[in-house]
């Protein structure tokens, strides 16, 4: 064979393996379960009463007047942005079918770090939505010159304009001082009181979306006063809604390959958080995607819970990043005590997570700190919720005796934090710290 034979055969073989992907996979239209999908209004359950208010708050745009200001709030997954974009597009079709022109202007603020690049990323979108030059520079211009420039393209772009800022709360900027104003503060009394001051030509009103119930009272007076929205508050969905939410999105996958479990069970574990819509779609996608790596033809229960603990695991990498090598440490030995102990615990006694942390540090050759220290940080670890603790009477020695339970699984914490850092030098070695752990609890018992 010659070397072009090889080549050949090797991109068919190629290409075979990427079909062969293709045919299994067990869904038919995935992009029905990403996050940001745009599904049609057959598709949205139980959220009548929000629909209904803010079609009521938008119907002004398309008679000529101002639409209120509106505050959309309630926890994360309730279809807040769900909702409005779904009114919002509609608004834009039924006013361009009228021949005027509604624009949508839509920031996340979460990653925005001021009030100027809030103000620069308005100017963007805004120039994006409306097909035209930014025309003003990123950095190098004062914060006034860009919200003239965000001002002057409202005003020639557009008849009537919704701004819609996400996640608001979340928009702080940097404060020197406590008592400075917050960005989302400037920035909603700004965009509220230009078009009451005629410094654009249109109808703006601004939907600001949160988490936080509290958000109003936390906005200083004259923000608060200007910016005066129509609240529209979104609750928890419970297991049944979250069954109907992913029932309607059931055709993402092929007839045929969902056992009968898998959507109660996705809607299940997502209502034990607290009704999360994106967390429901999330595992119901996840469970698909691991029974097509698997290369299983149909998704079984135990594809929702290895994505239940894939989930779980991700959370909690996320948090557990940001800790010190030692942090990591001391919460590593805690949780691997309940997953080597052969009798049950009710919880981890601190002084055997402590004796199990001091053979780690031995073992790896790591700085060993005091009892005190290693309580510190595990009373660290319980204001991040990563664990809860309970102090016992009957203590051992003289220190305090203190009990631990996870809030997750301990075996995803200690697979989390083993792959994370240095302790792949122990991979291999479970007999061995199964028997030390043991051995601490043994001698614990005893004591006590
Ligand atoms: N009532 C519903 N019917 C159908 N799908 C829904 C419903 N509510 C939410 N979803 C879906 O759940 C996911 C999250 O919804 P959405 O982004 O609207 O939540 P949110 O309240 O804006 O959350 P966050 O505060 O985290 O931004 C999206 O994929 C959305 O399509």
């Amino acid at each position: 064979m010659t070397d072009g034979d090889d080549r050949h055969s090797l991109s068919e073989s190629i290409k075979g393996r990427l079909q062969d992907g293709v045919q299994q996979s067990v869904f038919r239209e995935r992009g029905l379960l990403d996050p940001d999908a745009v599904i049609d209004e057959d598709r949205i359950v139980g959220r009548d009463q929000q629909l209904e208010d803010i079609i009521t708050y938008l119907r002004p745009a398309l008679q000529g007047n101002r639409p209120p200001n509106m505050l959309l709030y309630g926890p994360s997954g309730t279809g807040k942005s769900l909702i409005i974009n779904a009114v919002c597009e509609q608004v834009v079709e039924l006013a361009e079918a009228q021949g005027d022109r509604f624009g949508v202007i839509q920031i996340n603020c979460q990653t925005i770090k001021s009030h100027d690049r809030a103000v620069y990323r308005l100017v963007e979108n805004t120039a994006t939505t409306a097909g035209v030059e930014v025309g003003v520079p990123e950095s190098g211009v004062s914060t006034d010159r860009k919200l003239n420039r965000l001002y002057g393209l409202l005003s020639e772009e557009f008849d009537s304009v919704i701004i819609i800022l996400d996640e608001v709360d979340l928009l702080v900027g940097r404060q020197r001082d406590p008592n400075d104003e917050p960005a989302y503060s400037k920035l909603l009394y700004q965009l509220s009181r230009a078009s009451q001051l005629g410094r654009i030509d249109g109808h703006v009103s601004v939907a600001a979306l949160t988490n936080d119930p509290r958000f109003m009272e936390d906005l200083d007076g004259r923000a608060e006063s200007s910016f005066n929205p129509q609240d529209v508050v979104f609750s928890d969905y419970d297991a049944n809604q979250l069954q109907a939410i992913l029932d309607r999105r059931r055709d993402a996958y092929q007839d045929g390959v969902l056992e009968a479990g898998i959507i109660p069970l996705s809607a299940a574990f997502a209502a034990q958080d607290h009704g999360d819509a994106r967390k429901a779609i999330d595992l119901f996608r996840k469970a698909g995607e691991i029974a097509n790596r698997q290369g299983e033809e149909t998704v079984r229960e135990d594809h929702v819970r290895d994505a239940q603990r894939e989930a779980e695991r991700d959370r909690t990498l996320t948090q557990m990043q940001g800790l010190s090598t030692q942090k990591k440490l001391s919460l590593y030995a805690t949780a691997i005590v309940p997953v080597h102990a052969e009798r049950s615990l009710n919880a981890i006694p601190s002084t055997v997570a402590y004796r199990v942390y001091q053979y780690l540090t031995e073992r790896l050759d790591a700085d060993k700190k005091s009892r005190d220290s290693y309580l510190r940080y595990m009373t660290e670890a319980e204001t991040y919720n990563f664990i809860t603790s309970e102090k016992r009477g009957r203590g051992y020695g003289s220190g305090v005796h203190k009990e631990y339970t996870f809030v997750d699984d301990p075996a995803v914490v200690a697979e989390t934090l083993q792959a994370d850092f240095r302790l792949e030098e122990i991979e291999g070695e479970d007999e061995l710290i199964q028997s030390v752990v043991n051995a601490q609890i043994d001698e614990f018992f005893d004591e006590t």
